[in-house]
């Protein structure tokens, strides 16, 4: 009787039985009569011993010329073994060589990451790379789990679309028929369409920036979860946030203590995110930033440098809010009682990641809307619809947008985006 096919990860059900494994060799090692094949299945990694005395000549003939990342399927029994990686070991009977790798690139020596980045479709394979994205997957699935339970519709937005959301200096533009149209920034301006329809709607897709600067924080595309709610003011949307953050960093804790280990992650930090955050407004921002001995006017925009000041101030992620209106979107609603302010927050995350949330309260009154798109010089007929959610039952409303590879770098602890989506879109990387 053929041995039952497993993924290493469920081992510990088949100690003392006989199973086949299929998988890629991630290294291997020999010493006199024994090689000890570590081999990956995508699950996780399995000690494979191959003993000379116990198998066919062309077992042991087949285990020694094998090459790292060579696709095989390895019959064993299965022994419970602490010393080794995930607690289980093969002892091998059969071996079969699937196809052997020759000169897999990225070997086991340090390589720079431009190197890394030119081969990332082979670098998913290294453990680091493995750890990340599944704590990335996971990421997702707790960010749909939690607007699933607080009952928020999805409501998928379009990628092509007629206008900018945040900002012109930022547009990818594409060819629509002999029409510009430019790949979504946001999907904020249509989760409000959906807000006016569901109460509670969400959208969680790719967005892009052509963001003409390499920093450590953006990307070309990236991905952002986006609710929005209708008869919400900036109190509610303080709540989801922080509701949305604990929750997901909370799977992750739950779920990956054994990556966030492989990635030498301090998890301290992150058991401390729970709600409520702290909230500060600008005026109190730039006090704190005063103190803390940074030059700053009041006015100014905050960056990588002001944001790590202000999150060092805090021992969870800090919201500021109320912004001045001239750096926000022109979609921002303004603060009654002061309109040179808005109602608008940013969640920054501690030691340094920054800004990981943006969003605030929009302008439900029509005549301010339109006047604010004739300031900030938009083309007032691609923002007709969008001004029709102000014609036709407009109410206070508002939300975020998260985005997913700075909440990544974060709870991992990474210093750089470009290792928390598959496939980076940076100033010069368009490749793989
Ligand atoms: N529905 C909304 O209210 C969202 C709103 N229209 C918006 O796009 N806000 S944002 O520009 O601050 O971007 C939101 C978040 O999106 C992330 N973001 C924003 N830009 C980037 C780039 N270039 N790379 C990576 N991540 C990025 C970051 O976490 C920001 O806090
Ligand atoms: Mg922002």
């Amino acid at each position: 009787q053929t041995a039952p096919r497993v993924d290493v990860d469920d081992l510990g059900q088949y100690v003392g039985k006989p199973v086949q494994v299929w998988g890629w060799l991630f290294n291997s090692r020999s010493s006199g009569r024994i090689v000890f094949l570590l081999v990956r299945d995508g699950t996780g990694l399995v000690q494979a011993v191959v003993s000379q005395r116990d198998v066919e000549g062309r077992v042991w003939d087949q285990a020694r010329r094998l090459t790292q990342e060579s696709s095989l399927k390895v019959t064993g029994t299965v022994r419970a073994d602490e010393r080794a990686p995930g607690g289980f070991e093969l002892l091998v009977q059969d071996l079969e060589l699937v196809h052997l790798a020759v000169d897999y690139p990225i070997t086991p020596k340090e390589h720079g990451v431009d190197f890394l980045l030119d081969h990332r479709h082979l670098w998913l394979r290294s453990r680091r790379q493995h750890a990340i994205l599944r704590i990335r997957s996971t990421l997702v699935g707790a960010v749909r789990e939690f607007f699933d339970r607080e009952g928020f519709v999805l409501v998928d937005a379009p990628i092509l679309t007629p206008a900018a959301v945040e900002g012109t200096t930022t547009l990818f533009r594409t060819d629509y028929f002999g029409t510009p149209a430019y790949l979504s920034q946001s999907g904020q301006l249509y989760m409000e369409a959906a807000a006016m329809a569901f109460g509670r709607a969400y959208c969680f897709g790719p967005t892009f920036r052509a963001e003409h600067s390499k920093t450590r924080r953006h990307l070309m595309e990236f991905w952002m979860v986006e609710p929005e709610m209708a008869w919400a003011g900036l109190d509610d949307i303080c709540r989801l946030a922080e509701g949305l953050v604990s929750h997901v960093v909370g799977r992750v804790l739950e779920r990956h203590r054994p990556e966030l280990a492989l990635l030498e992650r301090d998890t301290a930090p992150l058991e401390r995110v729970r709600p409520p955050f702290p909230r500060v407004t600008y005026d109190e921002a730039i006090e704190i930033l005063r103190k803390n001995g940074a030059a700053v006017e009041w006015g100014a925009d905050f960056g990588g440098d002001e944001e790590t000041i202000l999150s060092n101030a805090f021992d969870r992620p800090v919201f500021v809010t109320h912004y001045p209106a001239h750096i926000k979107a022109f979609y921002m609603k303004p603060a009654p009682d002061r309109p040179e302010v808005v109602l608008g927050a940013d969640l920054l995350a501690p030691e340094g990641y920054g800004e990981i949330i943006g969003g605030g309260q929009r302008i439900d009154d029509l005549e301010l809307l339109m006047r604010r798109i004739e300031e900030h010089h938009l083309p007032k007929e691609a923002y007709e619809w969008y001004l029709d959610l102000r014609r036709y039952g407009s109410v206070p409303h508002g939300g975020f947008g998260m985005g997913i590879e700075r909440v990544l770098a974060w709870i991992c602890g990474l210093p750089h985006v470009r290792e928390t989506i598959p496939f980076p879109r940076t100033l010069y990387r368009l490749y793989p």
